[in-house]
């Protein structure tokens, strides 16, 4: 269960009296209070007036933000979410969705009549329904559903709104719709905004218990590139008042608000022009997907974490090992003396309690040498010690649960065996992506199939071709000479853990190894 907020309807910072004082300020302590979705809709604001607003928030949020009015800002603040009305999706063609889709934008409409739902594309993540309850703040826009209603089959994402507030959030989860838009019972007192939603976020029932993971695949999905930089013509970019706008929540759901068209139409670069220059640093890794996004559905529109650029991940990790007569703590001290600056403690078969304090004294370990340590497998544990990273793989926690203990400041990286196993892990908001097995190894049991350096360049090179820029570690029985090959395939690092412990001068190898990946 979701919860969008809509944001306030007046207008932006330079508009007349009557607009909400610090609005980028109230938004950016929303987010930081856990906020995932924005709708920025913004019916009686300019164009200049909504850009001035985008750049007053903080930009580690844009890409948690979706346009109702001038999808044309999208490229330049890094959002890949826009709103269709009901009014502009029965403008645009089931094509410019598509191509939409196809440059990785995660788009949402608006029903007001169920049986609607039934006939949206597919291109849809989401869509609006509502009124649910009466308006909160707009008197006279009645709800449409008692409480007995129970939404059965979804063939797209339905988001509850209108009037929904404490009271009633519980029903809406009852009702089994998928999230909640929230408008009236943050900005009846915007001085209370941060609160209420604090207050309507501790309502709503964890994604785990309620037996439900949210948004279903398929959500906020990013996909497919396409050869083309510009958008067919969609419909105008009017503003929406020249378009027989009314305010209130029938304006949300219903016709006047702009999407790409004329000059001012979404442009997402070709993909091939990005791979030539680096990435744009203001995007975290698997935000690079909305430049240059992948052929392939993507999963999440939650999974984010905070920029992080490529130079964040280290290229060699060391994986603590208690092979080659030596503890985990004995491996990572080994490894620090040698120069190793990425440190992950791998203890398996253990309980967390025994894990617990050999993470604390790694952690002391690193610290002394201003090296990283990243906790393999326990979330909590990475938490408690204040570890730099947290690796979980495919069948451990999934990243954006994770995410909910760790935080988005942590880095978190994730297991793949395949190119599905990637793009997943991207869109859960992995901040890089530890890919293997290179060959076969006893450091690992139940190993997945060997990918070799075939597999590899196969990976890579799909990866590139749809713009992927997560730096990816190789991993799983890399000797030093396998480095300079598996470089070229374009992988970011390696992680080793036995070829490194057994090598006859570690530290002339971890020198070797630093200055081929560099
Ligand atoms: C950098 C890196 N990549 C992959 C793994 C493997 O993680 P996982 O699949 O969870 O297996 P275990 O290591 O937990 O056995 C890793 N640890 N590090
Ligand atoms: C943790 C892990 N995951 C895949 S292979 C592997 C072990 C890496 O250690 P080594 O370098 O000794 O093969
Ligand atoms: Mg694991």
């Amino acid at each position: 269960m979701k919860l969008i907020v809509i944001s306030h309807p007046g207008g932006s910072p330079g508009a007349p009296p009557g607009s909400l004082r610090d609005e980028a300020g109230l938004i950016n302590k929303l987010f930081e209070n856990g906020l995932q979705i924005l709708h920025l809709r913004k019916p009686d604001s300019t164009r200049e007036q909504v850009k001035k607003l985008l750049s007053e928030i903080d930009q580690k949020y844009h890409s948690r933000i979706s346009l109702h009015q001038y999808h044309c800002l999208a490229e330049e603040f890094g959002i890949f979410r826009l709103h269709f009305t009901e009014k502009e999706r029965a403008a645009t063609s089931w094509d410019d969705f598509q191509m939409m889709r196809k440059r990785g934008f995660t788009l949402s409409t608006s029903i007001h009549d169920i049986e609607q739902l039934d006939t949206l594309s597919s291109c849809f993540s989401y869509a609006f329904f509502g009124p649910v309850f009466d308006s909160i703040s707009k008197k006279g826009y009645h709800g449409v559903v008692n409480n007995n209603f129970k939404l059965t089959k979804k063939p797209v994402n339905l988001i509850a709104l209108g009037g929904i507030g404490t009271s009633n959030l519980e029903n809406i989860q009852a009702m089994n719709f998928d999230g909640a838009a929230i408008l009236g019972a943050l900005w009846e007192q915007p001085e209370d905004a941060v609160i209420n939603f604090r207050r309507l976020s501790q309502l709503l029932v964890p994604e785990s218990s309620a037996g439900r993971s949210g948004l279903k695949p398929g959500d906020g999905d990013m996909v497919a590139l396409s050869p083309s930089p510009r958008l067919k013509p969609g419909i105008d970019e009017r503003r929406a008042d020249a378009d027989g706008y009314r305010s209130g929540y029938h304006d949300i759901c219903g016709p006047g608000c702009t999407s790409p068209g004329g000059d001012d139409r979404v442009h997402i670069p070709n993909p091939q022009d990005q791979q030539s220059q680096r990435p744009n640093p203001r995007f975290r890794p698997g935000a690079h997907n909305m430049r240059a996004p992948s052929q392939e559905p993507q999963n999440t529109a939650y999974g984010f974490s905070q920029s992080k650029d490529l130079d964040t991940i280290a290229k060699l990790h060391f994986i603590s090992s208690q092979k080659s007569g030596l503890s985990h703590l004995q491996s990572i001290q080994k490894a620090l003396d040698a120069g190793c600056k990425w440190i992950q403690l791998r203890v398996k078969n253990q309980s967390e309690e025994d894990v617990l304090p050999l993470a604390l004294k790694a952690k002391k370990l690193c610290d002394g040498y201003n090296a990283k340590l990243i906790i393999n497998d326990f979330p909590l544990i990475a938490k408690e010690v204040r570890a730099y990273g947290l690796h979980l793989g495919l069948s451990d926690m999934k990243i954006p649960q994770a995410r909910k203990i760790v935080g988005n400041e942590m880095i978190v990286g994730g297991t793949a065996n395949t190119f599905e196993d990637i793009i997943l892990r991207i869109n859960e908001g992995a901040d890089y992506v530890g890919l293997g097995p290179y060959r076969f190894t006893t450091t690992k049991q139940n190993l997945s199939p060997i990918l070799g350096l075939e597999g590899y360049q196969k990976l890579m090179d799909r990866l590139a071709k749809a713009g992927h820029h997560t730096p990816i570690i190789a991993i799983g029985g890399i000797v030093p000479d396998d480095i300079a090959t598996l470089k070229n395939t374009g992988v970011h690092g390696v992680a080793m853990s036995s070829a490194l412990l057994q090598s006859a001068d570690i530290k002339e190898t971890v020198s070797k190894i630093k200055s081929t990946l560099c």
